[in-house]
């Protein structure tokens, strides 16, 4: 069986996201923090080898407190991430277990995945090498000056909003990181896109929202409890 080793980043600020102690990653989201919900459904796959959780160090002390035994049940790893989120899956990838044929990177904000949308990805990596899950955008884009107004009208044709899982094969996925990860990109394709490695986009869904903002969490909320 082909093997996916998995990491969750899960250490950035949560600035979007806005006050309150808690970072949108550990708020409750139909009775589970939101980096469970995806951390569970990875950890019960039989493909999945191993699973790492990126949390920031600032958090480690609430996070052992509060997940540390969760975490050794569904057989969770826990490393500290770093200052970007290049840096965080680099501190990721060092941590994983060297079996795995694939690394799959998936944002811990985005509770919504499910195992289709996993399967489909997955499929797709082991076919081409590398995947990710992305969406079409579906409305009219602008760019917008420092003034607040229009500066243009951007052509959406085939613009796409990338989503995570972003899944490569290993040898793919440590040459980039080798690479490129003194350039911090927003998104792990980005690095292995400068090697020139075509990337297989897969549709994902509106399920798979990342967790922003403060209304993101309310929109989840009515995506997954309609869906549950
Ligand atoms: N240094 C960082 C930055 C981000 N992330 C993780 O990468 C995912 C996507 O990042 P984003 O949504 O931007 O999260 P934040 O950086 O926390 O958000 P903000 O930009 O609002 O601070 C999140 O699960 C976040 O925890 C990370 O592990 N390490
Ligand atoms: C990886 C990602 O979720 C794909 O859209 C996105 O790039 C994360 O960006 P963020 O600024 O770290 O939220």
């Amino acid at each position: 069986m082909i093997k996916f080793s998995v990491i969750l980043p899960a250490a950035g600020r949560s600035t979007r996201f806005g006050g309150g102690e808690l970072k949108k990653v550990y708020v409750s989201l139909l009775g589970q923090p939101v980096w469970l919900h995806s951390a569970r459904l990875f950890a019960a796959r039989p493909d999945v080898s191993d699973v790492v959780v990126v949390i920031s160090a600032d958090d480690e002390a609430y996070f052992r407190e509060n997940f540390g035994e969760v975490c050794q049940e569904i057989g969770v790893q826990i490393v500290l991430g770093g200052e970007t989120r290049t840096d965080s899956i680099a501190n990721g990838i060092d941590a994983l277990d060297s079996s795995s044929h694939f690394i799959a990177i998936h944002d811990a904000a985005r509770p919504g995945i499910d195992n289709a949308m996993v399967d489909a990805v997955f499929n797709a990596a082991a076919a081409s090498g590398a995947a990710i899950l992305a969406l079409p955008v579906p409305g009219t884009l602008k760019r917008v000056s420092a003034e607040g107004t229009i500066s243009e009208t951007v052509p959406r044709d085939g613009i796409w909003e990338a989503q995570t899982p972003q899944v490569f094969r290993r040898p793919v996925i440590l040459e980039a990181y080798e690479k490129f990860r003194d350039e911090p990109a927003t998104d792990d394709a980005s690095l292995v896109e400068r090697l020139g490695h075509p990337i297989t986009v897969v549709k994902g869904s509106l399920n798979n929202l990342k967790i922003t903002t403060q209304d993101d969490l309310v929109v989840a909320q009515r995506l997954l409890s309609e869906r549950s």
